[in-house]
């Protein structure tokens, strides 16, 4: 059973080395794609330290797009989707999240910040199907159509995907796991308006007929 994780990046050069350097330490994982969506920096460059598969999109497309991309690359039976921005990720998180689908309790695995920061244990506490940190058996990806344009809708279109087909999801509690605030990564201006623009995205995903 092969195991890949892809990870969509925009703008990382800082961030991704630090969880590329937790992932490369799993041995179950068998594959690293890192989808360098549209950056202007070196993510891509910082993530061949890491691994080969590195996709780099001409252009930003957003979230979702940059996951497809890694998925219709990869071929791995079981996919680990994370994020690029992490902060105290560490080898336990990752295979606490993977072993229930790799045993076959499970088809699906959502992580959820726990005793990291309080703002966001606090954002995940109240919309955990916003999570980016999730493994999936491909099964359930290919089946799924119009993720490409969803960008930060991905998650809730794919959360509506999963309840539709009543595939079981565990909530698999991450400790002492973050990530770095938009308002961070940006600046106060920039990071507000970049969050308005998700919470549009995830909203106009609501609709997003997915089969
Ligand atoms: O247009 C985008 C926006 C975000 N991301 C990546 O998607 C993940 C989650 O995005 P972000 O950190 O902005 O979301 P947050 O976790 O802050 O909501 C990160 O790895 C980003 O680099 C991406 O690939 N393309
Ligand atoms: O937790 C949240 O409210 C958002 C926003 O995070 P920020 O603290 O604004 O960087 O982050 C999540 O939602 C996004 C949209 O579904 C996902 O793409 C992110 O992976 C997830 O962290």
């Amino acid at each position: 059973m092969e195991v890949a994780v892809i990870i969509p990046a925009f703008n990382e050069e800082e961030r991704i080395g630090k969880v590329l350097e937790v992932v490369t330490q799993v041995e179950i994982i068998s594959q690293l794609v890192v989808v360098s969506d549209g950056s202007t920096d070196d993510t891509a460059k910082t993530a061949r330290l890491f691994t080969k598969d590195v996709i780099e999109l001409e252009k930003n497309i957003g979230k979702g797009g940059a996951i497809m991309a890694g998925f219709a690359y990869s071929q791995a039976d079981i996919v680990l989707l994370l994020d690029a921005d992490l902060i105290g990720l560490k080898r336990e998180h990752v295979l606490a999240l993977l072993e229930p689908v790799i045993q076959g309790e499970v088809e699906a695995t959502v992580g959820i910040f726990s005793s990291g920061r309080l703002f966001t244990d606090w954002a995940q506490k109240i919309a955990p199907f916003l999570s980016g940190q999730r493994v999936l058996k491909r099964t359930i990806l290919k089946d799924i159509q119009k993720l490409d344009h969803t960008s930060y809708g991905f998650e809730l279109a794919l959360t509506k995907y999963l309840h539709a087909r009543k595939v079981d999801v565990k909530k698999v509690f991450l400790y002492g796991i973050s990530h770095i605030m938009k308002e961070e990564k940006l600046g106060l201006y920039r990071g507000f308006l970049w969050r308005l623009r998700m919470y549009w995205q995830i909203l106009r995903s609501i609709n997003v007929d997915i089969k």
